[in-house]
């Protein structure tokens, strides 16, 4: 079913799905250089410290509380994702 309010809205989270997907992509060229300077010093992909400052730092941002959980899962696929990569 298709209304116009409804293809407004819809076109608007395309718009953001466009720019969220470009912002992945840098993310994960810099995880990728990230790699690379993990491996040529020895150290592990996986930094469980620096995961929790992040969530930390972002979930301090977060201005409606009722996200916290989604926002919260969503970085952690997207670092684990980034490990994959790594
Ligand atoms: C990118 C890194 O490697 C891993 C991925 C992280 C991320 O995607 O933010 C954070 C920590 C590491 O587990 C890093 O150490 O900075």
């Amino acid at each position: 079913m298709e209304t116009p309010k409804l293809n407004a809205l819809r076109d608007q989270i395309n718009d953001i799905d466009e720019k969220m997907l470009q912002l992945l992509e840098q993310r994960f060229a810099i995880v990728k250089e990230v790699g690379m300077v993990k491996q040529a010093a020895n150290l592990p992909v996986k930094d469980e410290a620096r995961e929790q400052a992040v969530l930390t730092r972002l979930r301090g941002q977060v201005t409606d509380p009722s996200l916290k959980p989604a926002i919260q899962a969503i970085f952690q696929t997207i670092m684990d994702e980034a490990k994959k990569l790594e």
